[in-house]
């Protein structure tokens, strides 16, 4: 028998055409873009702020803060945070600040390390717990961020004779902080970079023989899933030992092992 359309079925067709392409496949899209952006992207805590907001926080910094004084530019930058959600999820809390505090004075730095600067925030944190004949060196990928973090460190009071800032690659720097800078032994490392990029940083700490038993290196976003391996290679490692955490903060204590005491 021929089917025919009735003025009803082409009524139903058109709408259902409209629900298709109006609202399913838009819905669909986001749904594909949510799972793309959250579950395998990597989350913005690795990454680097956009420039304008970063200019905008040095501003702030710069026209709020008491210069001189680490911590009324620490306080600006927390200031600065609370109108813009980008800054606040990028710096610490307040429990992990005291955390990092106390984890840094526990081993009573001379020569710390920050892997991932940013605009300067724990590095300038992480200077106030160093003696005045210490030394911090600044890892950071991103040139303006580095330039930006350098002038924040400047601006809290602490000289180039107490840290650099090195615009390079975590590896590159920690195979020439020995030969380059006359680095003996490292006292305090902040990893707070791309966790996926974590082991190789140990790796290359662990060759570099300027850990001895008691560095602590303190790694950001342990809970992140590109931080799993990390996580287990720290599990399964005889040289390290983890201490204690705090949100996304992981304390672990370099412990040589008996095959290096031995060889
Ligand atoms: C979460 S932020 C660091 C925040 C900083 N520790 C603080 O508390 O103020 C991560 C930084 O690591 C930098 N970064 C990411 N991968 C890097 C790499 N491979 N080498 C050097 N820096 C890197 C990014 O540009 C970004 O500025």
């Amino acid at each position: 028998m021929e089917h025919t359309f009735t003025g009803c079925q082409a009524f139903m067709a058109s709408h259902y055409s409209v629900l298709v392409t109006g609202v399913l496949v838009p819905l669909a899209a986001g749904a594909a873009w949510a799972l793309y952006r959250y579950h395998f992207q990597p989350s913005d805590t690795h990454r680097s702020v956009d420039v304008k907001i970063q200019q905008a926080l040095r501003r702030y910094v710069l026209i709020e803060s008491t210069h001189g004084k680490p911590d009324c530019v620490l306080q600006a930058f927390k200031e600065y945070a609370n109108k813009d959600r980008v800054i606040k999820g990028l710096l610490f809390t307040v429990e992990q600040d005291i955390f990092l505090e106390e984890a840094a004075k526990q081993c009573y730095p001379k020569t710390t390390l920050v892997l991932g600067t940013q605009c300067g925030y724990s590095p300038i944190r992480l200077l106030q717990c160093l003696p005045s004949d210490g030394m911090l060196y600044a890892v950071e990928r991103e040139d303006s961020m580095a330039e930006s973090a350098e002038e924040m460190i400047l601006v809290a009071g602490f000289k180039h004779n107490q840290f650099k800032l090195l615009c390079q690659h975590p590896v590159d720097v920690i195979h020439v902080l020995k030969s380059q800078f006359g680095v003996k032994k490292l006292d305090f490392v902040l990893m707070d970079y791309e966790c996926d990029q974590y082991v190789e940083g140990l790796l290359a700490l662990t060759e570099s023989g300027i850990l001895y038993s008691g560095t602590l290196i303190l790694a950001n976003n342990r809970n992140h899933p590109t931080s799993k391996n990390f996580i287990q290679y720290i599990e399964g490692a005889e040289d390290y030992r983890i201490v204690d955490a705090c949100k996304g903060l992981l304390k672990v204590e370099y412990v040589q092992s008996k095959s290096l005491w031995s060889s």
